[in-house]
């Protein structure tokens, strides 16, 4: 799929999804409380399809998660301590995305879980919950925190229903912990009692409340707008509504970092306003951590390598197991513009660019819905092909409607 810019400054309104994480625990939560409404549910797919297997499960055998991960691990979870018997699978590559660290502790809590294919990774066979302890015993689990967030956030929503509560430590360095505290957030909203002290996460046993919620507009999707204000026109601006200052969503962060790439946010009552502002000079290279935010590395790699602003990249561990491997797939992408993602030290990626030029180039996309929409504003510095587009609806269906509204033109590759 081609895409142009029709030139001049951005600006408008650009309509963003709903959060998938914020989605996705609240559609848990409100499964295992029973009820309660959730508004602003966005049409992405791993919303759509958490919902749908949360409605057909009771009556069926064989599910599959896809390619999204929250869904995949959360429903682990859910379908082991609602005892619900059958298969749970996914794409190839969910198939070597790794739940060891997720069935171990599941296994030891009571749970019948036995993997199908390849000890460590979907598929599973699920079988039923027994629990190990004598009621009212605390379930203690020490939990890996170093490969994927995700595995500490589905046993901590049903830690409500391990008789006698559960209590997780989590070991090693712990990476994407602003989603552990969204899913602590939402249990405490939806009535848990479940409280964190540093590397110690209590939740006590209970019953979840039928609750409403209104999941707030996805930061990680509005990333790529701050990408495009950075690398539009001066002058570029754009609104987008239904993002909060006080959000659970720690890809907020993104309002900070793209103050290096000259993208100032105004926070209104309902919206923020992105505006360019002329770049400074910059003196040294910054570092910038991705440990907390792993889903914004795409975009700051990017644009970094768009603005010749070199960055150093830490925290970006976890990139290699997500939809694809996510440092492999920007280096081979980035460097055919002109752009690099070069190992400097152990862990410490600097993106940077030489000569980078936009100039018809075809970015493949890997199954990767973030490689899609990190890229696309490029084509705002020459026409640009993007390939397998429609593997933005995994979190973000309508992004190339909102692209073609704001200015950008569309047409389809020979
Ligand atoms: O819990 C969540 O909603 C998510 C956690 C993160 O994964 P990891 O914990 O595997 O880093 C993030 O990358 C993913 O897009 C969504
Ligand atoms: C990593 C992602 O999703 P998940 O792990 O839920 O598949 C993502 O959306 O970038």
């Amino acid at each position: 799929m081609y895409l142009t810019w029709t030139g001049g400054p951005l600006s408008g309104i650009a309509q963003l999804p709903a959060s998938k994480s914020e989605a996705n625990r609240a559609l848990i939560l409100q499964a295992l409380a029973g009820g309660g409404t959730l508004d602003n549910l966005s049409d992405a797919n791993d919303t759509q399809l958490m919902q749908r297997l949360l409605a057909i499960a009771p009556n069926a055998t064989e599910l599959s998660a896809e390619d999204a991960g929250t869904v995949m691990r959360f429903l682990t979870a859910y379908l082991s301590v609602t005892n619900w018997r059958g298969r749970l699978t996914g794409t190839a590559r969910m198939q070597e995305r790794p739940i060891a660290v997720l069935v171990d502790a599941l296994q030891q809590a009571g749970a019948s879980i036995s993997y199908l294919t390849n000890k460590g990774y979907p598929p599973l066979e699920i079988g039923g919950f027994t629990s190990t302890k004598t009621t009212g015993a605390l379930t203690e689990l020490a939990v890996r925190g170093d490969i994927s967030s995700q595995y500490i956030s589905a046993l901590l929503m049903v830690g409500p229903y391990l008789p006698g509560g559960l209590r997780l430590t989590l070991t090693g360095h712990v990476g994407s912990r602003p989603y552990i505290n969204m899913t602590v957030a939402l249990m405490q909203l939806f009535g848990a009692n479940c409280v964190a002290e540093g590397d110690m996460l209590t939740v006590q046993a209970g019953t979840y409340s039928p609750t409403n919620y209104t999941i707030e507009s996805d930061w990680s999707a509005a990333s790529y707008w701050y990408s495009l204000v950075a690398m539009g026109p001066a002058g570029s601006e754009i609104m987008l509504p239904r993002l909060r200052r006080k959000s659970l969503q720690g890809d907020q962060a993104i309002a900070e970092i793209m103050t290096h790439f000259g993208v100032e946010t105004s926070f209104l009552p309902n919206a923020v306003h992105l505006k360019q502002q002329p770049l400074a000079p910059q003196s040294e290279i910054q570092t910038l951590d991705f440990t907390d935010c792993p889903d914004l590395a795409q975009t700051v790699a990017v644009v970094a390598a768009a603005l010749a602003r070199p960055v150093d990249m830490t925290g970006l561990e976890s990139l290699r197991i997500k939809e694809t491997d996510r440092i492999a797939a920007l280096q081979t992408e980035l460097a055919k513009f002109g752009g690099d993602l070069r190992e400097v030290a152990a862990g410490r990626f600097r993106a940077e660019s030489t000569d980078f030029a936009v100039d018809n180039q075809t970015v493949a996309t890997y199954h990767d819905h973030r490689m899609a929409m990190a890229f696309a504003p490029l084509a705002m510095r020459g026409p640009l092909n993007i390939e397998a587009p429609t593997v933005v609806r995994k979190s973000y269906p309508q992004f190339w409607k909102e692209l073609t509204k704001s200015g950008f033109v569309i047409s389809e590759a020979d």
